[in-house]
């Protein structure tokens, strides 16, 4: 008996972003923050396969940053909660079982320490603020 393959293919990465963005544009908090974000939605998917291939498959086309980028969005918590419950089950559908379970870790992870760098703290809103209440 074959053993299923644990390892995602390319194409299948191709298909997760495919798939995750069809669901992401029908989502009504999602959609205006990408709508307002992204000119170019070839270049967008491109980008995030590599990003995921470089994850699922060690490759080196993706040398992004994603942080600085998303912390520039305004996006809130629960942004992250409605991604992550639409890429889980686009991962699920898309990828073999060992892979998905890494990619999932993957963005569960990278949600964690988004939401701690964006929205521990109040944001600075400049000098004018404590020096009114000197
Ligand atoms: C932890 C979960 C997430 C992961 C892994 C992720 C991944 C990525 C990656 C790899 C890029 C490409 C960055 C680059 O240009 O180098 C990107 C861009 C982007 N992401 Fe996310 N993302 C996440 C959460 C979100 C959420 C919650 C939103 C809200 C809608 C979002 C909206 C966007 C937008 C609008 C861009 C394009 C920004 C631009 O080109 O100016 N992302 N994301």
């Amino acid at each position: 008996m074959n053993t299923p393959p644990t390892s995602a293919t390319e194409e299948q990465i191709a298909e997760l972003v495919r798939r995750f963005y069809e669901r992401a544009l029908q989502n009504d908090s999602l959609r205006p923050v990408f709508e307002a974000a992204v000119a170019d939605w070839d270049t967008h998917h491109r980008l995030v396969q590599d990003f995921w291939s470089r994850t699922l498959l060690d490759t080196s086309r993706y040398r992004g940053h994603p942080y600085s980028i998303h912390a520039q969005l305004p996006l809130r918590p629960e942004h992250f909660d409605i991604w992550l419950g639409l890429f889980r089950e686009t991962a699920r559908e898309v990828l073999p079982a060992d892979a998905a379970d890494k990619a999932i870790s993957r963005a569960e992870h990278m949600a964690e320490s988004f939401k701690a760098g964006m929205f521990s703290f109040p944001r600075y809103e400049g000098p004018k603020l404590w020096k009114s209440a000197l």
